[in-house]
């Protein structure tokens, strides 16, 4: 029994290691094979010992008995939205309210994409994934966190020397361009509708009271920020908080940056709307937040979004042709 308990043990951290390095470094160092043969004996081992199960196991992964409906959750801290710039004079103008209002020469800010996907809240209790649940209307979402243990690349226990008692990670669950096309080809091949757009399908995929539905569709997911964490001081920028979360195992966007001005804001929202469709997910524009979290603080908010970040959209398209 304390054999098999520890034999579990092993095989959850290998397994879960070999899960981050295949989904979310894009570079597994066993083969397929082996992590099929070490997930059945884990599982195996789970039959044989029902106790031995835990939140944190990669069998969670696969998805389990059907919800009757979702509880709902309520956010500690609101999921608020952004505010939306479209021409660079609303961003130069940006740029210069918090000039003014902090009385720095030079903002620096953290930058990146805008994923057209689902923002969601995680919770983490000592480094395992305990919660997880959609915006909703931002004051309280819907319970997901079934659905959000078959996304592959959502660690399900965080990794390191440095895990908060309590962590709130924000971001965003999307599906990438491949997995849309082949889920609208199986579609295509049931006879049954396809999908818009990679966002309708994520949500459609989310809101499964059937996590083997979920599990299916093979969604993605890149952390974007904290709402919460007890135990330890984080940093104290938002890059810094980014990088710290890549070394607990986060998910986080390659496309990311730290840019200075206005002139860093409009160079990088141009050399990301000229990669954009090479990306793999959709984007429908940048964020730019201010990076020190001491000048957010400064500026606050304003009704319902802060006044230290806005989204700066591209021009919407005439439909694309899916
Ligand atoms: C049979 C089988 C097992 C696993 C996988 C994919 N995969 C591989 C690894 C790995 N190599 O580190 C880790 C997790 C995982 O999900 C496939 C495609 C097929």
């Amino acid at each position: 029994e304390a054999k098999q308990a520890a034999r579990a043990a092993e095989l959850r951290d290998l397994l879960n290691r070999y899960g981050y390095e295949y989904y979310v470094l894009d570079a597994p160092t066993v083969p397929d094979a082996e992590y099929d043969r070490l997930f059945r004996e884990l599982e195996a081992l789970e039959q044989d010992y029902p106790e031995l199960r835990t939140p944190d196991s990669p069998t969670s992964r696969v998805g389990g008995t059907p919800l009757p409906e979702f509880d709902s959750v309520t956010h500690q801290t609101p999921m608020l939205s952004l505010a939306n710039a479209f021409e660079e004079a609303e961003v130069e103008a940006f740029d210069r309210r918090i000039r003014e209002a902090t009385g720095r020469e030079v903002v620096e800010y953290d930058v990146g994409p805008k994923f057209d996907g689902l923002a969601i809240s995680l919770t983490y209790e000592n480094g395992v994934f305990v919660l997880g649940a959609t915006r909703g209307d931002g004051a309280s979402g819907e319970n997901v966190t079934a659905n959000l243990r078959t996304v592959r690349a959502l660690p399900l226990k965080l990794v390191g020397d440095q895990i908060p008692r309590l962590l709130e990670v924000r971001g965003e669950v999307v599906m990438l361009r491949k997995d849309f096309d082949r889920l609208n080809q199986e579609q295509d091949a049931k006879g049954e509708k396809r999908f818009a757009n990679p966002r309708n399908a994520a949500a459609g995929s989310l809101r499964q009271l059937d996590s083997k539905i979920t599990a299916s569709r093979h969604l993605s997911f890149f952390a974007y920020g904290i709402a919460a964490c007890e135990g330890m001081t984080p940093p104290d920028s938002q890059s810094g908080i980014m990088n710290w979360l890549a070394t607990l195992g986060m998910p986080i966007c390659p496309e990311k940056d730290r840019v200075q001005g206005v002139e860093g804001l409009l160079g990088y929202f141009k050399r990301i709307g000229g990669r954009r469709a090479q990306l793999p997910y959709d984007i429908d524009g940048v964020v730019y937040k201010v990076d020190a979290l001491a000048l957010q603080e400064t500026l606050g908010f304003v009704s319902r979004a802060p006044r230290w970040a806005v989204a700066h959209k591209f021009p919407a398209e005439e439909a694309l042709t899916t």
